[in-house]
Parts: C-alpha cells; sequence; structure tokens
C-alpha cells in the first residue's frame, strides 16, 4: 500500500532564510521516511494547510513543525483541514517534547559560547494557549537537568509573559553575571531577530537546520502513518 503523504505544517514567516530552512526540513524528512512530502503554511505564507491537502490523492498526516501545541496546532490548522474537506487527515503532536528538540538547543547554546555555571533563558515564540506555555516550561526544566542543573527561566518574544528581556533582567538581579540566551524557535524569522536587542551575553540560534529534528518529524509521521493508511 501506498505510504501517506507527510505534510509538514510550517508557521510561514517573511524571513526568506526561514523559508528555505522549512525546506531543507522538507528535503531531509522525505529522504528520512521515503513518503513524498509537501510543505504548507499555518500562517503569514500560503498555500494554507487545508488548501496543500486537499490536492493530495489518498491519506495524510500533517506533522506540525512547531514546538508545542498551542492555538496553530490545536484550532488553527484543524480549521483549515475542515475548511478544504480534509478533516479526515490525521494531525500528530507537536515536536518540543522529543528530545531530540532539547540536544539541537543544548547544541545551540554551546555553539554560542555558553559555558558552565552561566544562567539561560530559553526564548520562545509566546502563546495565548496555556497549556503550549506548559510545553514551554517542561522545556525549560529538562534544559536545566540537561546543563547540570543550570539556572534556566523561560522568556516569550510575544503574546505571553515575561518577555525575553525581562527574563534576563530577573536572572541578573539575582545575581548571574552572565546570560545566555537558548532559542526555542525553531528557524530564522522576525520572532529570532527580536533576540538580539534582548540584552544577553550571547544569542544561540535557531534549531534548524539539525538532523535531529527531522528525525523528531520522521517519527511523528511513522507513529501516525499506521493510523491513516485506510
Ligand atoms: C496566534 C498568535 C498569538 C496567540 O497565541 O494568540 C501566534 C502564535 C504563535 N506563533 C508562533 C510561531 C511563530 N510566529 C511567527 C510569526 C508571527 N506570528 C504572528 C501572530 C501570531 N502568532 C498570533 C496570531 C495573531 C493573529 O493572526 O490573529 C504574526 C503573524 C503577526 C504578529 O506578530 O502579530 C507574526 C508574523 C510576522 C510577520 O512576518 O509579519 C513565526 C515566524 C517568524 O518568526 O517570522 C513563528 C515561528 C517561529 C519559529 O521559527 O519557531 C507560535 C509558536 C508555535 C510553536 O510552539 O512552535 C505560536 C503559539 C501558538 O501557536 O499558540
Ligand atoms: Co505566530
Amino acid at each position: 500500500m501506498a505510504l501517506p503523504t507527510l505534510l509538514l505544517a510550517v508557521h510561514g514567516t517573511r524571513e526568506p532564510r526561514g523559508s528555505a530552512a522549512a525546506r531543507r526540513l522538507a528535503g531531509a524528512v522525505a529522504e528520512l521516511t521515503g513518503a513524498p512530502v509537501r510543505l504548507g503554511f499555518a500562517d503569514v505564507l500560503a498555500p494554507d494547510v487545508g488548501e496543500v491537502a486537499a490536492g493530495i490523492d489518498g491519506p495524510v498526516v500533517v506533522v506540525p513543525a512547531f514546538l508545542a501545541a498551542g492555538y496553530h496546532v490545536r484550532v488553527d490548522i484543524p480549521a483549515q483541514l475542515h475548511r478544504a474537506g480534509r478533516g479526515d487527515a490525521v494531525v500528530t503532536g507537536a515536536l518540543g517534547e522529543d528530545d531530540r528538540l532539547l540536544q539541537a538547543a543544548v547544541r545551540r547554546l554551546r555553539r554560542a559560547g555558553w559555558r558552565t555555571g552561566e544562567a539561560v533563558v530559553l526564548a520562545a515564540a509566546g502563546s495565548s494557549d496555556p497549556d503550549a506555555r506548559a510545553q514551554v516550561d517542561q522545556a525549560a526544566q529538562r534544559l536545566s537537568r540537561r546543563l547540570g542543573g543550570a539556572g534556566v527561566e523561560v522568556g516569550y518574544v510575544a503574546t505571553a509573559e515575561p518577555a525575553v528581556a525581562e527574563a534576563v533582567r530577573r536572572l541578573r538581579a539575582r545575581g548571574h553575571r552572565r546570560v545566555a540566551l537558548a532559542s526555542w524557535l525553531l528557524a530564522p524569522g522576525l520572532f529570532h531577530q527580536r533576540l538580539a536587542e534582548a540584552g544577553a551575553d550571547s544569542v544561540a540560534r535557531p534549531l534548524l537546520p539539525d538532523a535531529g529534528v527531522a528525525a523528531a518529524v520522521a517519527a511523528r509521521y511513522q507513529a501516525a502513518a499506521l493510523l491513516a493508511a485506510v
């Protein structure tokens, strides 16, 4: 039986390097899974996830390239699929709980110059969805353990508190002389650009491109493909 199509749902950005990162991720995932892979956008760019799904014959597995299951994953993408008559598509969970994403964040952090003893702000996009924010809090706790108990605070670029710059200030107020920013963002974009102004001593790059992130997407697809194939 033919493999279900893997529809990679990315947020969408006006930053061309962000779109290039998304296309490269789609290519890496196609290689890992051997499945037909298509790219759709939740916001900012077209075609949206529903429009892409409507043009696909046969079963579809949508893997959201999102770190937490917030508004876009839980509301926006399912609504796009319903509008397009593809409410049958299986939508997998977000990626942030997969340890490979955390490993990617740690690699970026070290490459940006983080040293043992420095405090860290895990900088996430921000969401109006409390469950999505709880998922980011959990990632911050896992990051702290992974860094040998380093002080880690969450900071948000938009929509939620504390803002990234405020999280940096709080750590300094608690006596941390050096504060590093870990990017809990997938790709270069407007949100990542804002991290440069947050007052940190170093800023890690976003998570993509990364083979572990591609493997996490492939794993989500493979687990769901069993359900999607009719
Ligand atoms: C729903 C909303 C707020 C709400 O939660 O209510 C929200 C939510 C989320 N966005 C997330 C991610 C990204 N957002 C952007 C960009 C933009 N996001 C904007 C709006 C909104 N985003 C609010 C809807 C307002 C509305 O449309 O009504 C834009 C259009 C306009 C603006 O800035 O207001 C601005 C475009 C800037 C431009 O190009 O002009 C990028 C791309 C980039 O950075 O360039 C990334 C990928 C970052 C990466 O690379 O990872 C995540 C994290 C998901 C995760 O966990 O991964 C969530 C959380 C969630 O889904 O809940
Ligand atoms: Co957004």
